[in-house]
């Protein structure tokens, strides 16, 4: 079906106009004012506001292995309700795509029941543990469109040099989740008085920094594309900052959490404030929004971490790590940072959508122009409305925010030119 979006406003250099937008055969066809057309559906956007559709490079599906936490199903519902287009699914799934069938089956499955674009992960070693190095070339041609180890650092580091030299050969992202574990000492929170307030075992920055250092030094020798998954730590931004200066091909993302939360915010021991990395001081979250201001971290991604409520009611010490974020991010991150003018909207836009679909060079684009793919999100900046559990369309209700009051209410999300989410739909 064609669409003919009537009333939008748009971000045009840099300010919100109104215009109409015309979708046909899943791409943008129009671009103006008092457009018209007969064959296509007409909807009154009454000045709401039309943003490229998000890009989530970081979302967990649980599909197959944990079907009980998400499936690719309500996971892509659950983005399509957030304003995003496409998400990149992690490989800690069970069997694990850590080769050229289950690569295979993982990509025709996505696109078979993913409300959304979705773009697979591969693993870097094989069952995600060990040594072994996949086959990363097969695993591309199988269509793989980025590897990562998530949930789990590399801690070899021989066995990283050899996955970079091998990932740079074939031209895609290495997203590493950066986690040393000689240094974690089971922890479940940040280290810091907030920890000991709780009595509760602390996670250093270190645990990150340390492997952070060890990858950029060989990032720059082996010429990978290098890209942090959810940074966490002044000390990280900082690392990377020169790392970028001084030439590494290294790009990274941030959570929403780490940019709205600290450890200061963590009310008692409960199982929905842990995450990994987690919650940090108030200075890192700090030194977390400088980075993304002057581009030191190019692109907000969720970790959307889905797990079942028995899970997550549990001490800090029993809950598994990760909370859901797909739903809220864009109303999170607009009431709080785009409201206050701490971002404009174009920069929250930039990295929520733009940003990541650039790095990653994916074919959505993240921008609004004719002949683009209609991959588009439709927010209410202005109604404020209440994030409750009954509205999420993941199978996780496991977030602090529950109950948050926030504006930016997704309205439509529209993926190659079809209606993929709108307001009040349900599973
Ligand atoms: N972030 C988390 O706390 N958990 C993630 C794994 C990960 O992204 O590290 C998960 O799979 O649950
Ligand atoms: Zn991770």
């Amino acid at each position: 079906m064609d669409y003919l979006l009537k009333n939008g406003r748009l971000l045009i250099n840099d300010h919100l106009q109104i215009c109409d937008l015309l979708i046909t055969d899943g791409k943008i066809a129009a671009l103006g004012n008092d457009l018209t057309a007969a064959a296509a559906t007409t909807l009154d956007l009454q000045g709401n506001f039309v943003s490229p559709g998000l890009v989530d490079l970081h979302v967990h599906l649980r599909d197959p292995g944990q079907t009980y936490k998400e499936t690719i199903r309500t996971g892509s519902l659950a983005a399509a309700h957030g304003g995003f287009t496409f998400i990149g699914a992690m490989p800690n799934v069970t069997p694990v795509p850590d080769n050229v069938q289950q690569v295979q089956t993982m990509v025709q499955r996505n696109r078979a029941e993913g409300v959304v674009h979705i773009g697979q992960y591969a693993t870097i070693t094989t069952e995600r543990t060990g040594r072994q190095l996949v086959d990363f070339p097969a695993l591309k041609a199988a269509g793989a469109f980025a590897f990562s180890n998530d949930g789990s650092g590399i801690q070899n580091t021989a066995t990283m040099e050899q996955a970079m030299r091998a990932v740079a050969e074939v031209g895609l992202p290495l997203a590493a989740h950066v986690e040393d574990d000689s240094l974690i000492h089971g922890g479940v929170m940040n280290a810091g008085t907030r920890a000991e307030q709780l009595g509760l075992p602390g996670i250093s920055n270190t645990v990150e920094t340390a492997q952070l250092a060890r990858d950029l030094a060989l990032a720059q020798a082996t010429g990978v594309h290098y890209h942090v998954c959810h940074v966490s730590t002044a000390e990280s931004v900082q690392l990377i900052r020169d790392a970028k200066e001084a030439g590494v091909n290294v790009t990274c993302e941030v959570t929403p959490h780490h940019l709205l939360l600290s450890d200061q915010d963590i009310p008692a021991d409960d199982g929905n404030y842990k995450m990994n990395p987690p919650l940090r001081s108030e200075h890192d979250r700090q030194a977390l929004i400088v980075g993304l201001l002057d581009g030191t971290i190019d692109c907000i991604a969720t970790d959307h971490a889905p797990h079942s409520d028995a899970e997550k009611q549990q001490s800090m010490r029993q809950a598994p790590f990760g909370i859901i974020g797909s739903e809220m991010a864009f109303s999170l991150l607009y009431t709080n940072f785009v409201k206050t003018r701490i971002f404009t909207l174009k920069q929250l836009i930039n990295w929520l959508s733009q940003k990541p679909a650039q790095i990653f060079q994916l074919a959505t684009s993240g921008q609004l122009s004719v002949g683009q793919p209609a991959d588009i999100a439709v927010f209410d900046l202005d109604h404020p409305y209440q994030i409750t559990a009954v509205s999420l369309l993941s199978k996780g209700h496991n977030t602090p925010f529950i109950d948050t009051q926030v504006c930016g209410e997704t309205v439509y999300t529209f993926v190659a030119g079809q209606i993929a989410y709108q307001r009040g739909g349900t599973k």
